[in-house]
């Protein structure tokens, strides 16, 4: 096991990562003074994992309140949040019982969210069990729900206590969602840690083959360069929107497509080749870089070419990032591969030309 720490003063957090998690009731102990605590599942992940948490927990003395929420993005909404705050106030549940998130992105967004606002406030404990959730969403604190206008726009800042990474978990994680989450660690790489991704393009079919080591290490480095991202700037004031490469393009894909149509992981991969794309057009970064870029996110299964909704649909739906400012669209860009800055004038003829090329490879 690897053990990580988000630092943020008095509520930092520790990041377990490693094999048989699942079992290790000794890991959670500290943080279930109260013996009682809620899961937040889903349907798919119930049948898999929750008997087997519950057992844990029952074995450190702990009794559990499952809340078993329908399955997928489109599902990350304004009324299964409302479902979870049924079952809580059902339950009686306390400001003293942790909620504890066992699933994907959309299971911890929401049980984040959730932990933020019931009772003003209780706290709650991550476990990841797809790549996309352990290398990213459980870590960091960003937590919400869609809306039918655009993606994660109801929301708050609010960070788990512990988050708890079992890799035996991705064992049952289908192919394309194995890929999804691909598309987060790649941008680890493309925005902060060149060595990184160099070692991504050495083991990327190493990866795609589920090798234990390899898949490890990927998860771990992740992990540590979003915890510095998160411990140097928490609240988006500076360089943790660089975790948002490819996403202004990737959210309107989501959402322009239909929750649950394109997967997350999906449109970041298409987004962040289009980022690339509009790089080039900037003088930033070479066609040889775009096509390295292209490449990687091939290897790892993923699409590269965007869905054609139409360059005004495309800018409709980015007009609504939350990182618009005064109006304008501030995208993720690539000064080089291995470093990526936050940027607010570009001239809206290359966007054009971006939107226009990347919908046709
Ligand atoms: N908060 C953040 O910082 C952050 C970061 C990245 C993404 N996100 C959000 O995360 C979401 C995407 O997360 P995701 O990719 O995990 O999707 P997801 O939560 O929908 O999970 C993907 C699918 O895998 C299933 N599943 C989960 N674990 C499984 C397992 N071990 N075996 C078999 N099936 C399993 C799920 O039920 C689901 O069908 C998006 O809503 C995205 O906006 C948030
Ligand atoms: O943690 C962050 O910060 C990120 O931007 C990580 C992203 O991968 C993630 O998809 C996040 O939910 C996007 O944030 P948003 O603020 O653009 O909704
Ligand atoms: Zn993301």
């Amino acid at each position: 096991m690897q053990t990580l720490t988000v630092g943020l003063g008095e509520r930092s957090y520790p990041i377990h990562i490693g094999q048989e998690l699942l079992g290790e009731g000794e890991l959670l102990q500290a943080y279930l003074p109260r013996k009682r605590v809620a899961i937040i599942t889903n349907t798919t992940v119930a049948p898999l994992y929750l008997a087997r948490l519950q057992q844990t927990l029952q074995a450190i003395g702990v009794s559990s309140v499952p809340v078993v929420l329908p399955d997928g993005e489109e599902y990350k909404t304004y009324e299964t949040l409302n479902l979870i705050y049924d079952a809580l106030l059902r339950n009686r549940c306390e400001r003293s019982t942790p909620l504890i998130a066992l699933g994907g992105g959309v299971i911890g967004d929401m049980t984040g969210f959730a932990a933020a606002t019931y009772l003003r406030g209780v706290p709650f404990i991550q476990i990841p069990t797809t790549l996309l959730a352990q290398v990213d969403s459980s870590v960091g604190g960003k937590t919400g729900i869609n809306h039918p206008l655009g993606k994660n726009m109801i929301g708050a800042f609010y960070q788990p206590q512990l988050v708890l990474a079992d890799t035996d978990t991705l064992n049952t994680l289908p192919d394309n969602e194995l890929a999804a989450g691909m598309a987060e660690v790649i941008k680890y790489g493309l925005i902060r840690d060149l060595p990184f991704l160099e070692w991504l393009e050495q083991n990327m079919e190493k990866l795609m083959a589920r090798d234990t080591a390899a898949l490890q290490y990927a998860i771990a480095r992740s992990c540590r360069n979003k915890a510095e991202v998160v411990a140097a700037d928490e609240r988006e004031s500076g360089e943790r929107a660089l975790l948002n490469l490819g996403h202004t393009f990737g959210h309107a894909i989501e959402s322009g497509m239909g929750y649950g149509n394109w997967l997350h992981g999906e449109g970041v991969a298409a987004g962040t080749v289009m980022a690339a794309d509009l790089s080039q057009r900037l003088g930033w970064i070479s066609a040889r870089d775009v096509e390295r870029v292209r490449n990687l996110f091939e290897r790892a299964r993923l699409p590269v070419i965007a869905p054609d909704l139409g360059t005004d649909k495309y800018l409709e739906l980015m007009g609504l990032d939350k990182k618009v400012e005064g109006g304008k669209i501030r995208f993720v860009l690539l000064k080089q591969i291995g470093s990526a800055v936050v940027y607010g004038d570009v001239p809206p003829e290359l966007l054009r030309q971006t939107l226009e090329a990347c919908v046709h490879g």
